[in-house]
């Protein structure tokens, strides 16, 4: 579904990835790890369109995307849920929800907004009250279904789990694993490596803007050096 070789890439003259590679099959959880300030958030970043990439090659879906303004990339089927969730905190759910809403997939606005808050009911019982009203929580379930209106086929999620507490991430996380029973193809950046990879079918360990190991996800948690770089052991 995705493809990724030799990413270069970085902020005017300051370059952050030195050749990333990875690669998302239809329907798994990819999940990409790494100490802060790794190149995470900026992978998924140069992925769809938003930081420029100095060199090598993205294909979704056989297409090459690099370079490619990023909301022509959302209507190929790749979204993004951003790390902070940059929800419209003055405008209400229902208001977000259409903020995400892309015309030209072939479905109505009506249509995927019923199918959004029946995954989240909170968000339907919510939907006139005003975004910066939500709890943490909720504002990721918001920043979640935000991503679904352009009815991807791939997305990628950054940091789902920051500041919510642990109750909540369960239910975030399995939020996710539900995405991805639906059919849809995801990757997810986390600092909470352990959980993150207690979900995912495969995994790639950032270091300093480069892939240092990859692997099925079981394989890196259970991996003693890992653990004890990544996970806290
Ligand atoms: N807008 C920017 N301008 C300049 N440098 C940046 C910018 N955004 C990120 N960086 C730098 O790029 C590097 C990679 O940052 P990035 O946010 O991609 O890492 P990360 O692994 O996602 O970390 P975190 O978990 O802290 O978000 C860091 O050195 C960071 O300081």
């Amino acid at each position: 579904m995705l493809k990724v070789a030799g990413l270069k890439a970085g902020y005017g003259r300051t370059q952050v990835l030195f050749g990333i590679d990875l690669e998302v099959r239809a329907g798994e959880i990819v999940t990409i790890i790494g100490a802060n300030g790794a190149g995470k958030t900026s992978t998924l970043r140069s992925i769809s369109g938003l930081t420029q990439v100095y060199a090598g090659e993205i294909e979704f879906k056989g297409r090459p995307i690099r370079g490619l303004p990023p909301e022509e990339i959302t209507r190929l089927g790749l979204a993004h849920c951003p790390e902070g969730r940059q929800i419209l905190q003055r405008l209400t759910v229902e208001e977000n929800l259409l903020a995400g809403y892309l015309p030209g997939r072939g479905r109505s606005f009506d249509e995927i907004r019923t199918e959004v808050y029946d995954m989240f009911p909170i968000l339907r019982e919510r939907r006139h009250s005003l975004a910066s009203r939500m709890s943490g929580g909720q504002q990721q379930m918001l920043a979640i279904g935000r991503s679904l209106m352009a009815t991807p086929e791939l997305l990628m999620l950054d940091e789902p789990s920051l500041g919510l507490a642990p109750k909540i991430i369960n239910q975030i996380f399995e939020i996710i694993i539900g995405l991805s029973k639906s059919g849809i193809s995801l990757i997810v950046v986390e600092q909470n490596a352990a959980v993150a990879l207690e979900i995912a079918d495969y995994a790639y360990v950032i270091d300093a803007g480069r892939c240092s190991v990859e692997g099925g996800a079981h394989n890196v948690l259970n991996d003693p050096d890992l653990k004890a770089a990544y996970l806290g052991a």
